[in-house]
């Protein structure tokens, strides 16, 4: 039998991130966000006296009611609970906006290295790792934890801070009364705590359904083309519908234990008030009246203590469900960024000069999928043509992704240039692909071409490479030429023209292995010529593994490897295999029937 991932297990599964432990989330966050744990004298010193200050004016006033108001004693009651309540005001201002400060720095570092493993994802391991949805999920945590702030959280700090020193002058003042009222509140957090576990359980569920509900409503968005041409629209919203109800039943679902928790607390905070009026009256009264137990002051102090610490106390049980989903947030956003990045490769430099291949009983997947190339063994000598050829699916694309580390060997080793892959440093201008459909940018073809090299280059040099990959007549076709902007992913050109564009920037990069993935469809014949042209040139006196779609190009290879399910059934030079039976020569059959 098989048995079900945990839900922490399947979250790594789908997302590629690892959880991040509760008692690891605050030394996480500080590691993070160094920002935060500096000042913390100056922030725990605001703390006290926004929190403190208050309460020195029900102390003053206690201390002239028991003085029997006489003159003399209210204006000094007056003006220190007047100065007490200033500086308190002023100094919660000043923790707010520092405090406000040092979150948003925090949170715009988190989104920045969020963002910056989600790109480091992208360009290496984009089959495993949802990029969009780790983009989504990430934006709409940091927003989480930003409504939680930007709706009074920071003042949690300040009530935190008034709900302790009013307890403890409680407890000066009164321990009989004191007791109940802290007894109630331990009650209270005790059955909160318990609710808050269901609350943030359902809260994660919400979130990862609004995540998936992002996700659904992109797809829907870019691929809405293709639901209108095949006719798929119901069932595209029937996709969407679900995806809306699903967010709406799991954030329905966290309703009813926040509510509950928030009568649970108005409740209690009522019962504490009225022990503490109803106790402090009969306290004061009971036993001898010529030394009460507590004086009048006292008890009218003690109200407002009650008061004082009745309030934060509300304000921390309404917006604990919020901090509840700020943290997670924040946890979740620490989730990525913490990922850990893939250990840099520490072998030797790759050797000058086109670079070979080697691949022993190398097997892969596709996150917990299936194999899809199964002992694939093969020796590419540098400077060799070798097409890759096989029925869609064969596992042609997934073997050059191996080469460029998008996709991870499970098993077995890639060696290029004699280097063991996992240890080579960078890729970067060594390996370079060239995919079906490259991605431009919203730019000039030059400027698209200049990507190719890190330094940039001069418009002579792009201008040389144009005409040495004979490219100059297609450029001269084009409104501006070099400086033709492409539109947005390159779409006011065709398929084969974005084509060009890649190959004039890999001719740039100066690769010594290229890979080709030849484009399926969607190229006219004058243009398919210019770039079997181009490729010829730019692959000379480099080594090539070009995916073949075309007869021509397996034609012209030193040799062809043939994939099928997964391995390479046959390798040989075109014109030997074409006249064995086999997968090639039906390949073969298939190119050249019309
Ligand atoms: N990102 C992915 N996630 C999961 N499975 C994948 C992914 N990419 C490819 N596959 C699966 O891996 C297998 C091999 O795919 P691959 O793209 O390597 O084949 P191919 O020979 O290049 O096909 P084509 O000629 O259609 O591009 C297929 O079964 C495919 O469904």
């Amino acid at each position: 039998m098989r048995v079900p991932p945990s839900p922490d297990r399947q979250r790594t599964i789908t997302t590629g991130l690892a959880p991040l432990a509760g008692r690891a989330f605050l030394p996480t966050a500080l590691r993070f966000s160094p920002q935060l744990r500096q000042g913390l004298l100056v922030t725990g010193l605001l703390a006290l006296l926004a929190g403190g200050g208050r309460i020195v004016a029900p102390l003053s006033i206690q201390r002239a009611i028991d003085a029997g108001l006489a003159p003399g004693t209210v204006t000094p009651a007056v003006t220190v609970g007047g100065v007490a309540v200033l500086v308190a005001g002023l100094s919660s201002l000043l923790l707010n906006r520092r405090l406000q400060e040092k979150v948003e720095n925090a949170l715009a570092g988190l989104r920045r290295d969020g963002l910056r493993r989600v790109h480091d994802m992208a360009a290496s391991t984009a089959d495993r790792v949802p990029s969009a949805d780790l983009v989504s999920r990430l934006t709409s945590d940091v927003d989480q934890v930003t409504t939680f702030l930007q709706g009074g959280g920071i003042q949690f700090v300040t009530n935190s801070a008034q709900l302790l020193i009013a307890a403890v002058i409680m407890s000066v003042f009164s321990w009989q009364l004191a007791v109940p009222v802290l007894l109630l509140s331990a009650l209270l957090i005790g059955t909160m705590t318990l609710m808050q576990r269901v609350i943030a359980r359902r809260y994660a569920q919400a979130r990862r359904e609004l995540s998936r509900l992002q996700s659904v409503v992109a797809e829907s968005v870019a691929g809405a083309p293709v639901i209108r041409s095949t006719g798929t629209a119901a069932r595209a919203a029937r996709k969407l519908d679900d995806a809306v109800d699903r967010a709406r039943d799991s954030l329905l679902r966290t309703l009813v234990p926040l509510h509950g928790n928030t009568a649970l607390g108005e409740v209690t905070i009522g019962v504490m008030t009225v022990t503490v009026l109803l106790g402090g009256v009969w306290f004061a009264l009971a036993g001898d009246p010529a030394r009460p137990r507590l004086s009048s002051g006292e008890v009218v102090a003690m109200v407002f203590l009650v008061t004082f610490f009745v309030r934060p106390l509300q304000f921390l049980v309404q917006s604990l469900g919020e901090a509840q989903n700020a943290l997670t947030g924040w946890r979740r956003a620490l989730e990525l960024a913490a990922t850990p990045r893939e250990a840099a490769g520490d072998g030797p430099a790759l050797p000058a000069g086109p670079l070979g291949v080697r691949m022993s009983q190398v097997s892969a997947r596709y996150g917990s999928g299936p194999l899809v190339l199964r002992s694939v063994s093969v020796s590419i000598e540098p400077g060799e043509h070798v097409a890759v050829v096989g029925r869609t699916g064969s596992g042609k694309s997934t073997f050059a992704k191996l080469l460029t580390r998008r996709v991870l060997a499970s098993t077995g080793t890639i060696h290029i240039g004699g280097v063991a892959l996992d240890r080579i440093t960078s890729l970067a201008g060594r390996v370079v692909i060239v995919p079906q459909d490259p991605f431009l940018f919203d730019a000039t073809i030059a400027e698209n071409i200049r990507l190719g090299s890190p330094t940039g280059s001069a418009a002579g040099e792009i201008s040389r490479i144009m005409g040495d990959l004979g490219l100059d007549d297609w450029l001269s076709g084009l409104p501006d030429g070099l400086d033709t902007r492409v539109g947005l992913r390159g779409e006011r050109l065709s398929v084969g023209e974005r084509q060009l564009v890649a190959l004039a920037r890999t001719a740039l990069a100066g690769p010594d292995l290229v890979i080709f993935d030849e484009a399926t469809s969607g190229v006219d014949p004058a243009t398919d010529v210019t770039v079997q042209k181009a490729l010829a040139i730019l692959t000379r006196g480099r080594t090539s593994i070009a995916i073949a779609h075309r007869m021509i190009t397996a034609e012209t290879a030193d040799r062809v490897l043939v994939f099928d399910g997964g391995r390479i059934v046959q390798s040989g030079h075109h014109s030997v295999l074409a006249t064995r039976p086999g997968p090639y020569s039906a390949l073969v059959d298939a190119w050249r029937t019309p």
